[in-house]
């Protein structure tokens, strides 16, 4: 069987925070932001957490479909900055909207969380669960430091999020290739808390903010994302001139133009919109995703390949006939 996707749904925070506004409260500028980042605005929450995200947009996805909750097999919420360790912001949105059949779970894995989500949902779906929910939900507010302009300026909060089902039909997912380089995970760091045992010295010092070597992250994705890409695209048997739209990961504008011409594809097959969002890291290739399809760019019999990279360091490629 296959994954297939049914509907999509989003949820940004109403609160948009401008570069403009930024300057105001550290030293930065919009031109300096925008012209590295590509980040002209982001949305963060003023009283959202990530299950309040998460909820809604499972909520617009029942509500879209007509489908029940309780016809929910399970919840995978992508995330790494989820509301509490336990409960998981999976196991909220379950007990929220009524889905008493499905089964819960959080997954780890930064800017990759969506595709990896959607890797372990296709490996679900089977004669044993038919359709589940994949939600990327971040609120990276909680975790910058907000007197660090390096790193406050670049991230957002968001949630987006697919509902999935078995298909016997010829679309669905064709092909993936998912890598992690755990050597690299010291490139990309967030919410390391310390273990304050009677019986311990110093296991590691509580540090919860983002830090990332940006120079060592963009190269890593200059790099890996297209070898990890075209593993996908082979094992799909699909050209990158088949491929309609490359969602990537909205880490970075530079970064995106760079791969796109690494692929000899034109800049239109690469959408952005971190301009307006920001990094939402998990939540991003899902926001991608559910903005063409509400304005029609993204529909039913095109070729998508959905890409995330970041944090582990990991990258995940799917290739998607929707
Ligand atoms: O030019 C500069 O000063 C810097 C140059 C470096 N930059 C970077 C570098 C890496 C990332 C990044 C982050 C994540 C985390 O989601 C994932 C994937 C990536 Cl590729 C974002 N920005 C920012 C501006």
């Amino acid at each position: 069987e296959k994954l297939k996707i049914v509907a999509s749904a989003r949820q940004l925070p109403e609160q948009q925070v401008t570069n403009q506004t930024l300057s105001q409260i550290m030293d930065t500028n919009d031109d300096w932001i925008f012209s590295r980042t590509g980040i002209h605005q982001r949305h963060i929450v003023t009283n959202e957490n990530t299950s309040d995200l998460a909820i809604k947009v499972a909520t617009q996805l029942l509500n879209k479909t007509g489908i029940a909750a309780e016809t929910l097999d399970f919840i995978i919420v992508s995330t790494m900055s989820p509301d509490s360790l336990s409960p998981s912001t999976a196991a909220i949105v379950q007990g929220a909207i009524g889905a008493n059949n499905a089964f819960a779970f959080d997954l780890s894995a930064a800017c990759s969380g969506f595709v990896y989500g959607m890797s372990v949902a296709s490996g679900l779906l089977s004669t044993r669960y038919h359709r589940g929910m994949v939600i990327g939900a971040e609120v990276l507010s909680k975790l910058v430091d907000w007197q660090d302009r390096t790193t406050a300026v670049l991230f957002g909060d968001g949630a987006a999020g697919v509902l999935v089902e078995t298909t016997q039909d010829h679309v669905g997912l064709l092909a993936e290739e998912l890598q992690t380089f755990g050597n690299k995970g010291d490139n990309l760091i967030a919410g390391r808390f310390a273990n304050k045992n009677p019986f311990a010295g110093e296991i590691s010092p509580e540090d919860p903010y983002f830090h990332q070597n940006g120079r060592e992250v963009y190269s890593f994705a200059t790099r890996e994302v297209p070898n990890v890409l075209q593993v996908a695209l082979d094992k799909a048997n699909v050209s990158a001139d088949d491929v309609d739209y490359y969602l990537l990961h909205q880490a970075n504008a530079r970064i995106v133009s760079s791969i796109a011409k690494r692929f000899g594809q034109p800049a239109d097959k690469f959408p952005t919109n971190m301009a307006t969002n920001g990094n939402t890291s998990a939540a991003s290739v899902g926001l991608l995703y559910d903005e063409l399809v509400a304005s029609g760019q993204v529909h039913a019999g095109q070729t998508i390949a959905f890409v995330g990279f970041g944090g582990g360091l990991t990258v995940g490629a799917q290739i998607f006939k929707i």
